[in-house]
């Protein structure tokens, strides 16, 4: 069994106990599940393009950084210029929780992107209810018609979507209603990271799709090559969070580019 397989198989249980835990109903009724939402879109087209990461460790890298708190983090790269902000919300394997969400959303102005494996409309609605503005639908784990569905389940909640591929023959779970593509430079099976790759897969999408270059991004350089390959956004973690103080990295990366 792969990790991710492991990691699907762990959010089923998960998915099947929230819901015995909350009703769809309650989720409906929360605070923030009525709010406008903000568009990713809009923002990398607007500010730097980088959608900086909050992570506390991953199954690749172990624990990467368990001392900051969210809010400390995702202020600092709204206030550097991120265009958005990616959330962990895996425990199991990525020590997140749905409260790192719900407890920046009414602090910043800036889109966050719920980073999660959505396998159940359930967590649309959990999502939705915790503040994000976008979701992440990974193609692997998901069929053509699964994505479907659920962009126009997260479209009807007023949020984007994100389409995570990474081989040519995910381009098949493309769709003209998505709203980002993210090319994921790493592959979630062996975690070996090849931008080349990624720069081939984005040349086979249509042109006016904004695309996203996922993880892996581990200097200016790497930034810089990606930009100029024509990658509208960049999905960056471990390269802030890896620091002591991941709020000072990214206000020095940022300065860079
Ligand atoms: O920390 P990195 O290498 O900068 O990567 C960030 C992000 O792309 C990565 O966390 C990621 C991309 N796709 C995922 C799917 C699930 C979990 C995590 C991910």
């Amino acid at each position: 069994m792969t990790i991710l397989d492991q990691i699907i198989e762990r959010k089923k249980e998960e998915v099947a106990a929230a819901k015995s835990r909350i009703s769809l109903d309650r989720l409906k009724n929360t605070a923030l599940f009525g709010r406008p939402t903000y568009s990713l879109k809009a923002s990398i087209k607007n500010k730097s393009g980088i959608i900086a990461e909050f992570k506390r460790q991953s199954p690749s890298k172990g624990i990467i950084n368990n001392n900051v708190e969210p809010l400390e983090v995702v202020s600092a790269y709204e206030n550097f210029g991120a265009s958005g902000i990616s959330i962990l919300t895996d425990h199991d394997f990525f020590g997140g929780d749905l409260n790192d969400v719900l407890s920046v959303r009414n602090e910043i102005n800036i889109p966050v992107l719920r980073k999660d494996f959505m396998i159940d409309e359930y967590q649309f609605y959990e999502a939705k209810s915790i503040g994000a503005d976008v979701v992440l639908l990974i193609a692997s784990c998901l069929s053509p018609a699964q994505v479907q569905e659920f962009t126009d389940l997260a479209h009807q909640l007023k949020m984007e979507v994100l389409l995570e591929i990474h081989t040519e023959d995910e381009l098949k779970h493309f769709n003209s209603k998505i709203d980002l593509v993210g090319i994921n430079n790493r592959n979630l099976k062996d975690f070996k990271v090849d931008l080349q790759h990624s720069v081939q897969l984005k040349n086979q999408l249509p042109k006016e799709v904004l695309s996203v270059a996922e993880s892996g991004i581990y200097s200016l350089e790497d930034f810089q090559f990606l930009k100029e390959k024509g990658f509208d956004g960049f999905l960056m973690g471990e390269y802030f969070m890896k620091n002591t103080d991941p709020a000072k990295a990214f206000e020095e990366f940022s300065s860079q580019i």
